[in-house]
């Protein structure tokens, strides 16, 4: 995860002051890449201990189309309880948004269904996308999306993704962000039958919150594990059918978490 160590890096020195939306203040910089080819390895954070609990749930929270944290609270990932309403609800964020897209004609649209099978039935396709930036939608969410965007590309058989995120808590969300997209693409490249490619990460805003420094400048002075690496024991039928018990983090070394609060 030197990559991403390098960017913790580049933000704390090069960032520069910015005020924000939460009003806690940032270190910012804008537009970074990086890319993390899967075959070396699952890119979980090793300069902290990361909760790969919450990522899994997180993401097939995502998958089934939920948007209420009541799931997630019951899995004990309280991660999303800060914009909740008084239900449980944050309005058509994620979820809703790949799985019950709503047209002007009052239909649905399955973006992760409709990709899976164009990458099954046309993997030369250019336009394997999905897209959470509902520009009608938008004032009804709890938080608009930070990951709004991401392509598939599929070539010799092996499977790649690229993602594109406006705005980026370096120290907080990126770690979490990074390995829900290379779950995402283990779990996609097993149902399509390909090999693991590279995950390209593309950041907008990417910005370390003020009240993160110490703690980033703790994680920048550890020495690295090596990464894990993922088993996923069963093959279900379809996407949607993964549960958390099919899957296994293999040799994740870490070092101790680092405390640090959400801005909200
Ligand atoms: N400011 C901000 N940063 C984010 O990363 C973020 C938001 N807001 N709002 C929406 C989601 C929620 N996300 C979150 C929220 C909290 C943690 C967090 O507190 N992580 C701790 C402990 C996590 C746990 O125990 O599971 C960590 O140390 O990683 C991480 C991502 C990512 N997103
Ligand atoms: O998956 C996520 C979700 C959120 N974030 C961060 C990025 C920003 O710090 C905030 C969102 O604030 P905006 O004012 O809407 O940009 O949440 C993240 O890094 N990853």
């Amino acid at each position: 995860m030197n990559i991403y160590l390098l960017l913790l890096n580049k933000v704390l020195c090069e960032g520069i002051n910015k005020k924000d939306r939460t009003g806690v203040g940032t270190l910012s910089i804008f537009g970074h890449h990086m890319k993390f080819n899967l075959k070396f390895g699952f890119p979980l954070v090793t300069t902290k201990k990361c909760s790969f609990s919450s990522i899994v749930y997180e993401l097939l929270w995502f998958l089934n189309g939920d948007t209420n944290v009541k799931y997630l609270n019951d899995n004990k990932v309280f991660i999303w309880n800060p914009w909740a309403d008084k239900f449980g609800n944050l309005g058509p964020i994620y979820g809703k948004q790949w799985r019950k897209w709503k047209t002007v004609d009052g239909t649905e649209v399955d973006q992760i269904k409709n990709v899976i099978e164009q990458i099954k039935n046309d993997p030369n396709s250019r336009r394997l996308l999905v897209s959470s930036w509902n520009v009608g939608d938008l004032k009804k969410m709890a938080l608009f999306p930070c990951h709004v965007l991401f392509q598939f590309y599929v070539v010799k058989n092996v499977l790649s993704c690229q993602l594109y995120q406006r705005s980026c808590d370096v120290f907080l969300g990126l770690p979490f962000n990074i390995a829900s997209y290379a779950l995402l693409m283990h779990m996609i490249a097993q149902q399509c039958c390909l090999e693991l490619g590279d995950f390209l990460w593309t950041g907008g805003d990417i910005h370390l919150y003020k009240n993160h420094i110490i703690q980033a400048k703790e994680q920048l002075s550890r020495v690295p594990f090596p990464l894990p690496k993922l088993i996923i024991h069963n093959k279900p039928k379809e996407i949607f059918d993964y549960s958390f018990c099919d899957f296994s983090l293999l040799k994740y070394k870490f070092h101790p978490a680092i405390k640090a609060d959400i801005a909200i």
